[in-house]
């Protein structure tokens, strides 16, 4: 179902915190909880699709998803408390527990939960959790308008870009508003030195003359798993895909363009800065990667079986 904006719609019976599944009311947190002041927690976004074809759950790459987790908390110094293999069971058993069947998006966080003014987080407690909420479509797959914004993406020697952390997530926030208060859809992020980092919350790809190009993963962008997805799969379709600085005005002559994430999906961009990209519409080549990549996310395809996490 396509959400207008995209809202939660609601949580599910259950959140899964700190090894215990509890009624999703009583997962409340106190007023002078540390993460909410300071933006010190880790998280991830995954998505589960559901097979009506088989009747079965998929979770898309939950250990590479656990593998980053882990990374963006051993950066801030923060302690999960729980292996990837348990956060992965954990998943399972969430979703089992909240009887999903529908394509859903998954929460995990990992957050500094003291009630302490302190900023030095090493020895504070932490709380890690998991929530499921039903999710739809994130962005129009039909096609977007994305403006390049004035702010710039922070820069990896400033903030840990490789990091998910939520504090770094007001960057994409003040991007996104300066989109949307000019008409736009989605924001794109220049980072310091000019050239194209990322949307505020996907990676991007543009196509020249049949070749994708994508940001390499030192200019500030988050190292995006969709991405990595992207790439692979596109070259199963024969496609060339070079990772390379890509500037402002080569977004505008592109053939194609198009955003990747867990939320977004493949999403084509149509317009950028009020510049048609290709004739408009959605380009054949990010219609084709996104079709396919719908089949790889609901398991349609067989060679890529490793990639998914059956729950039932
Ligand atoms: C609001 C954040 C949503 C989150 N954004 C993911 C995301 C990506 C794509 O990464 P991946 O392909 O691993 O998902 C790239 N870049 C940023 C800044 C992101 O927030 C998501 O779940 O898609």
């Amino acid at each position: 179902m396509l959400n207008k904006e995209p809202i939660v719609q609601h949580l599910m019976k259950y959140v899964w915190v700190n090894g215990k599944l509890i009624p999703e009311k009583e997962a409340t947190i106190p007023i002078l909880t540390h993460a909410l002041h300071y933006g010190t927690s880790i998280f991830e976004g995954i998505r589960a699709y559901w097979n009506s074809d088989n009747n079965n759950l998929y979770v898309f790459r939950a250990r590479d998803h656990y593998v980053r987790f882990h990374d963006s908390a051993k950066i801030m110094s923060i302690k999960v408390g729980y292996s990837v293999d348990e956060l992965i069971d954990a998943t399972v058993e969430l979703l089992r527990a909240n009887d999903v069947h529908e394509d859903v998006y998954i929460r995990p966080i990992t957050f500094v939960s003291a009630s302490t003014v302190n900023l030095d987080i090493r020895n504070l407690d932490v709380t890690t959790a998991i929530i499921t909420v039903p999710f739809g479509h994130y962005l129009e797959p039909k096609g977007i308008k994305a403006k390049v914004v004035s702010w710039l993406r922070v820069h990896n020697s400033m903030f840990p870009m490789k990091a998910k952390v939520s504090g770094i997530y007001v960057n994409s926030v003040i991007a996104i508003i300066d989109a949307k208060v000019s008409g736009f859809d989605e924001a794109i992020l220049l980072n310091r030195d000019g050239y194209v980092a990322e949307g505020s919350g996907e990676n991007i790809f543009i196509i020249k003359d049949g070749i994708l190009y994508t940001p390499p993963v030192y200019d500030s962008i988050l190292e995006g798993i969709t991405r990595d997805t992207v790439i692979t799969i596109a070259r199963d379709l024969g496609l060339t895909v070079t990772e390379k600085r890509i500037t402002r005005e080569e977004l505008y002559t592109a053939d194609e363009v198009f955003f990747t994430g867990t939320a977004a999906e493949v999403t084509p961009v149509v317009n950028i800065d009020g510049r048609v990209i290709g004739n408009g519409e959605p380009g054949p080549i990010a219609l084709k990667v996104r079709s396919y990549y719908m089949d790889v996310v609901h398991g349609r395809v067989s060679k890529y079986k490793n990639w998914l996490t059956p729950i039932y």
